[in-house]
């Protein structure tokens, strides 16, 4: 089994154990093991088709692993997709998967989509009205600590793509996540959008929450995470900090001698 060593006095934060996904006759993922400690950031780098994306869906329960299971805190932990919020488990996608029609106001506060109860909220009972109110401004919150509570009224597909990316980010934030994936949230940006990404995301751990991040930027991924793993065709070929990887041989030939330092 591959194993990722982490030191074994670190609060446990999500635990990989073993998790084999089969699709058909493809391995996706191969008996991987990893630990992303609490208060940690942990990257997952591999070429195209390594099992990133797999992984992710794993973790979110978009399907059962064939084999193998997962610790959350500690505790055996059954992904549901619907129930993930409540889990403690934020998701930012590929690209921004925001809602065009809703306000970025209304974007965020779908974060905290679990925590509503709509059958009361639609009767519009004063109860309700005030939940609805500490929703808004809990989003507020949210907009406002990623400098972009301006644009709470705008319809995103009227504003920049690095602001609707903040948005997106926002949105997982809301929910106070214990465990936040992120999946290349460095996608589109261009370099002084990255750099201040760099700088939110560092910022993320400070009280407790695990941080995943899948990220083609290969120097995004060195200067936010404590530590690093590397797939390769669904198998775990190299972990440890970001000075160990730079240096690993066998990932520099994952890439195709595609430079990591
Ligand atoms: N639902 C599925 N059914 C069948 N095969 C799948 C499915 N999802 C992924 N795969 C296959 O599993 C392997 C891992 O794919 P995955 O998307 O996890 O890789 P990735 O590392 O995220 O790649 P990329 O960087 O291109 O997003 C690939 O060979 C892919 O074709």
């Amino acid at each position: 089994m591959q194993e990722l060593h982490t030191d074994q006095s670190e609060p446990p934060g999500l635990r990989l154990d073993g998790i084999t996904v089969r699709f058909g006759g493809l391995t996706a993922l191969d008996a991987v093991s990893l630990d992303i400690p609490a208060g940690r950031i942990v990257g997952i780098m591999g070429p195209n088709g390594a099992g990133k994306t797999t992984l992710f869906n794993v973790i979110c329960g978009v399907f059962p692993p064939t084999a193998g299971n997962l610790q959350l805190d500690g505790h055996g932990f059954t992904p549901k997709p619907h129930r993930l919020t409540r889990s403690g488990v934020a998701r930012t996608l590929q690209g921004l998967g925001l809602f065009p029609g809703l306000t970025v106001l209304q974007n965020v506060t779908a974060g905290l989509a679990a925590d509503t109860r709509r059958g009361l909220d639609l009767l519009a009972l004063p109860g309700a009205v005030a939940r609805e109110n500490r929703l808004a401004a809990r989003a507020m919150d949210a907009l406002e600590s990623l400098g972009v509570a301006g644009y709470a009224a705008a319809l995103p597909d009227t504003l920049p793509y690095g602001i609707c990316k903040k948005v997106a980010l926002a949105r997982a934030l809301v929910s106070e996540p214990r465990l936040l994936l992120l999946d290349e949230p460095a996608g589109g940006l261009g370099h002084d959008d990255i750099e201040e990404l760099a700088g939110i995301i560092r910022t993320v751990p400070s009280d407790g929450c695990s941080v995943i991040l899948v990220e083609h930027h290969v120097d995004l991924v060195m200067e936010v995470c404590d530590r690093v793993a590397v797939l390769d065709f669904g198998r775990l070929i190299a972990e440890g900090t970001p000075a160990h990887i730079g240096a690993d041989p066998a990932v520099a030939d994952a890439y195709l001698g595609v430079e990591v330092a």
